[in-house]
């Protein structure tokens, strides 16, 4: 059994799949393709991707890949917390320019769907978390883009003291959303 919510942005999607506890621990199908399809997650994953993150406040992003690179992705949270984020770039969109955010965890066991048109970030709520995502398409530097995590006309209530993050070179200086590459 896969439990699925729209998010604010109904593209975006939160989804909880079954877990079994016993006095051993617990299993849990993270995915399934046949589940997920039947739930109206029909996509076809082609990379794995894990990153750990040290501390709290570690934020990655916004970042997406254009066409013909665009990559869905399904992030999970298998260690820690962080509170991710999916913005709207399709220009053809109702809620474009438009956020939403979710606090995914560990101690949830909640996943989060961002589909391809939107740009992704998360900020790390405690140490040591460790993020893994299946995604569509295969890295593409080429097709690689990012928007400053704190663009005003965006407005992301990041759930941190945004002074304090700590943010990749990259991502220190990426451009703000009137000036990148969106989507149609
Ligand atoms: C994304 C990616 C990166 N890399 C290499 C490139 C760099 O040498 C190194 C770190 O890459 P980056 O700083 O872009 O990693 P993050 O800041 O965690 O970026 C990711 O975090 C945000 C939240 C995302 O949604 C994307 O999946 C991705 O952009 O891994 C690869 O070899 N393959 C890949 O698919």
């Amino acid at each position: 059994m896969v439990k699925v919510r729209r998010l604010d942005i109904p593209d975006v999607l939160e989804i909880v799949p079954a877990k079994f506890g016993d006095d051993r621990g617990f299993f849990s199908e993270t995915y399934n393709a046949d589940k997920f399809a039947a739930a109206g997650i029909d996509l076809v994953f082609v990379q794995d991707n894990h990153s750990y993150s040290a501390a709290k406040g570690v934020l990655r992003g916004l970042h997406y890949q254009l066409p013909p690179h665009a990559q869905d992705k399904l992030v999970r949270v298998v260690k820690g917390a962080i509170f991710d984020v999916a913005v709207d770039i399709r220009r053809s969109s109702p809620t474009f320019g438009k956020w939403v955010g979710l606090e995914v965890s560990a101690a949830k066991w909640n996943q989060i769907l961002v589909p391809r048109g939107f740009a992704h970030g998360f900020v790390t709520l405690e140490p040591d978390t460790e993020v893994v995502y299946k995604v569509t398409d295969l890295y593409a530097p080429e097709c690689d883009r990012n928007i400053r995590f704190d663009d005003a006309r965006i407005g992301i209530e990041w759930p941190v003291d945004v002074d304090a993050v700590q943010l990749s070179a990259k991502d220190a200086a990426a451009p703000g959303f009137a000036s990148v590459d969106l989507f149609d």
